[in-house]
């Protein structure tokens, strides 16, 4: 079992938007003309941490900037086209990525590789040269990958700081809330289900052994549950038919992530949520980035909290994603180093 704390912080740190500001940060979003990017816009408009929103996109977001810029809440917003990426990142302390294709029926998530490292590798650049101290949150996917893309153009550039880039696993943690909670008819807001590992079928790892309402879960309910929340995403997919992934609830969970970020660099204590950052968990196995409950802080990372005691399915789940994980970290790596 996590540490009761840590339990207790990972529900405090389920709410969106929680508490008043104590200090307000300039944040970014990049890719914020698309199916993710306008929900995530609008919702940051109504984070009471957002001072300033620059809101990006090769597409139609200075349209969707002024837009947002109505809504009656204090922070400034102004939209940037495709040829001032450079302004977008002036003085910004927390930069969102939902810039990228998503996926099609029929697709792996490690289908999108080709079309989106490159992207995320050249907003990497921009953000290393122009606010190099900056936030980085990674909703592109494959995350397994643009995570380490991120990490290692940010190496190169000589501005790395471990502890400012997340992949945001956010939607796993909301969907195994909401679907457990389902289940057992207790409230998903107090339903915290931990999450770690990846962000992939197989690479997610569920561990329902460490609440409440999940503990007791076992044979075909315990599988179906498990299965729901890795392929998650593919049931979006599915309904869309072809019209993209999800969109709305990445934009809760986006926004989520954001908050609980923002609050932690604001200096409030005991915030703590899953997120793929470069971790020592798994180190010594050749997997150097890993999703875990992470505390967040002053510094982003503050501390990578361990995962607890698996139960022996969850140690089968783990085994399971650690190979798909390797593999999904060294193709980001190796993208970076060939180009
Ligand atoms: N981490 C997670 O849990 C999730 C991740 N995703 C991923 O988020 C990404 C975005 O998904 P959607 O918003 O549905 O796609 P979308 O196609 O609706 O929007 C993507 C936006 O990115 C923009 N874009 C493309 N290249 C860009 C560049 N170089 N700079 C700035 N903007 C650029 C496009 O113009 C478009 O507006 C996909 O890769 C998807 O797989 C989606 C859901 C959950
Ligand atoms: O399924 C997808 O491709 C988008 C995604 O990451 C999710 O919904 O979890």
């Amino acid at each position: 079992m996590l540490s009761r704390s840590v339990l207790r912080s990972l529900t405090h740190s389920s709410r969106l938007f929680s508490t008043s500001a104590a200090r307000q940060q300039k944040v970014a979003v990049l890719g914020a003309g698309g199916g993710i990017g306008q929900p995530l816009s609008l919702l940051l408009k109504l984070d009471p941490y957002v001072t300033s929103l620059s809101l990006y996109d090769i597409r139609g977001a200075p349209g969707v900037a002024a837009d947002v810029s109505h809504i009656d809440t204090a922070s400034e917003v102004t939209g940037y086209p495709a040829d001032k990426l450079d302004e977008a990142l002036e003085g910004v302390k927390v930069v969102v990525i939902p810039a990228g294709v998503p996926r099609k029926p029929g697709m792996t998530r490690d289908d999108l590789f080709n079309t989106n490292a490159s992207i995320v590798r050249d907003l990497a650049a921009a953000i290393g040269r122009v606010s190099p101290e900056a936030h980085i949150l990674v909703i592109s996917n494959p995350v397994n990958s643009t995570v380490p893309i991120v990490s290692a153009v940010l190496e190169k550039a000589g501005v790395y700081d471990p502890r400012r880039v997340f992949g945001v696993t956010t939607l796993d943690v909301v969907r195994a809330a909401r679907f457990l909670s389902q289940i057992t008819g207790s409230n998903p807001q107090d339903t915290v289900v931990p999450v770690v590992g990846g962000h992939s079928g197989a690479t997610i790892v569920p561990l329902l052994s460490q609440t409440e309402q999940g503990k007791s879960l076992t044979g075909e309910a315990y599988e179906k549950l498990i299965h729901r929340i890795q392929f998650g995403g593919d049931e979006v997919v599915k309904a869309k038919d072809g019209a993209g992934s999800a969109t709305l609830s990445m934009a809760y969970a986006g926004a989520r992530f954001t908050n609980a970020l923002l609050r932690g660099l604001a200096g409030e204590k005991g915030i703590v949520t899953p997120t793929f950052v470069k971790s020592p968990l798994f180190a010594d196995k050749g997997i150097d980035f890993f999703s875990s409950p992470i505390e967040l802080g002053p510094n982003g990372v503050e501390k990578v909290h361990p995962l607890g005691p698996l139960s022996p399915s969850e140690e089968k789940l783990l085994a399971a994603c650690l190979p798909d994980l390797k593999k999904n970290i060294e193709k980001g790596k190796a993208f970076v180093a060939q180009s």
